[in-house]
């Protein structure tokens, strides 16, 4: 057995992407590019664009340039696993779909599309508090597979409980709280357009139908969508929380909860100490703090800092299956895709997300293989060296 993704290369090269309608590519930068041909400027440059200078963007990538994989040779690594136990849970690869916000900017099935591409391929998705569709909704498209959900922690905590029990209710199993985005950061590509999807009411969908949001308002979104864009953003750009609030979450969510955008070790510390079930190393794809440092970077001292108190996963950056390999070996549990699968969304909706996701999971199994290694648990530091 070779595996159970690398089969795809085999695939294509016996019936060839031309073919494909819309046209793929196995190609990062050509996909980037030719996303940026079919989606508007605003909503290309609001996907691909970073904080400030874009210093972080590239420190995310120029982290993982300066480490090198050593290979090994004849260590049987032909049959291969990347079954991977999160909270209990067989994935089959350890590799997750980030929460992106506002898919319906690149595609109008946006998280549905991505939620059946996920549940296609067995991978977890995680739908963002700012999705283009309800809960229910995303839940009824992703069917049996497995679900997280991501929470922007509301100002109202009415409003907190009532979205929490909603996704509960409809299946989403890890809660995943982001700390980084309280605020949305400098963006000088969307401030150049003054490009905002959700003062366009794009991304509202789970606040707008909540029954303890819809509450709050004098009328209904439906007939006074100004006010209520207005409650939205101050719902989740007014917050004020702290690390003693975090067993508020606890009593409201009975599943495992992950705190996201994690960069300091000590910050780590304090999550396994207030008791969260895992992390995500993340500085949100470079879109917060311009100048922050490259996410992997903060990755094998967050790694050690948490030990198994706790699951370590990582987002920033990820664009290849070499790059899963150097996350992996440094202390992440698993890896979070982000831009790669919404430019796949953009080019063909599902289609288009699984195309992508197949590859870098292909790609993922291939170079591990011809690394030496038979399992993500084979990988450590040791099969890395900085160059
Ligand atoms: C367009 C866009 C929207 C995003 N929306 C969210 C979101 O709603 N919630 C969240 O926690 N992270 C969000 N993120 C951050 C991603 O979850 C992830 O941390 C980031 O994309 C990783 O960087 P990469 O795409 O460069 O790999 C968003 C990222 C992008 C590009
Ligand atoms: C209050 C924050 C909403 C931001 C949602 C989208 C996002 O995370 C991004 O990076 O853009």
């Amino acid at each position: 057995m070779a595996g159970r993704f690398g089969g795809y290369q085999n695939e294509i090269y016996l019936q060839g992407l031309a073919g494909q309608t819309p046209p793929m590519t196995t190609d990062l930068a050509a996909l980037e590019e030719a996303a940026a041909a079919v989606l508007t400027p605003e909503a290309f440059g609001y996907i691909a664009g970073g904080a400030g200078t874009g210093a972080t963007m590239r420190a995310n990538r120029d982290a993982f340039e300066r480490w090198k994989i050593v290979p090994r040779m004849l260590t049987d690594a032909t049959d291969r696993d990347l079954t991977t136990t999160l909270f209990g849970a067989e994935i089959p690869a350890p590799v997750l779909l980030a929460p992106i916000g506002v898919q319906s900017i690149v595609h109008p099935e946006a998280e549905l599309a991505t939620a059946r591409a996920a549940t296609g391929l067995g991978v977890p998705m995680v739908l963002s508090s700012a999705a283009s569709h309800t809960i229910e909704q995303v839940a009824a498209a992703s069917g049996a597979g497995t679900r997280w959900f991501q929470l922007y922690w509301p100002s109202d905590p009415d409003v907190c409980a009532s979205i929490l029990a909603r996704a509960r209710k409809a299946g989403f199993t890890a809660l995943v709280v982001t700390l980084d985005t309280w605020t949305l950061a400098w963006r000088p590509r969307d401030l150049d357009r003054a490009y905002l999807p959700f003062i366009r009411n794009e991304g509202t969908a789970i606040a707008m139908s909540d029954p303890a949001f819809r509450a709050r308002l004098q009328k209904p979104p439906e007939e006074d969508e100004a006010t209520a864009i207005l409650h939205w953003i101050d719902l989740f750009t007014g917050t004020d929380h702290g690390w003693g609030q975090l067993p508020l979450l606890r009593e409201l969510w009975d599943g495992p909860i992950l705190l996201k955008g994690i960069q300091h070790a000590d910050d780590a510390r304090r999550a396994v100490d207030a008791g969260m079930d895992g992390i995500v190393v993340s500085n949100h794809g470079g879109r917060q703090v311009d100048g922050a440092l490259g996410a992997l970077e903060a990755l094998p001292g967050i790694a050690q800092a948490v030990g198994d108190q706790a699951e370590v996963l990582f987002d920033s950056g990820v664009r290849t299956g070499a790059d899963m390999v150097k996350a992996l070996a440094l202390g992440a549990k698993a890896v979070l895709l982000g831009r790669p699968y919404v430019y796949g969304l953009a080019l063909g909706g599902e289609a288009g997300v699984r195309h992508v996701v197949r590859s870098l999971l292909a790609e993922l199994e291939l170079t591990l293989g011809l690394a030496g290694h038979r399992t993500p648990a084979e990988l450590s530091p040791s099969v890395l060296r900085r160059g």
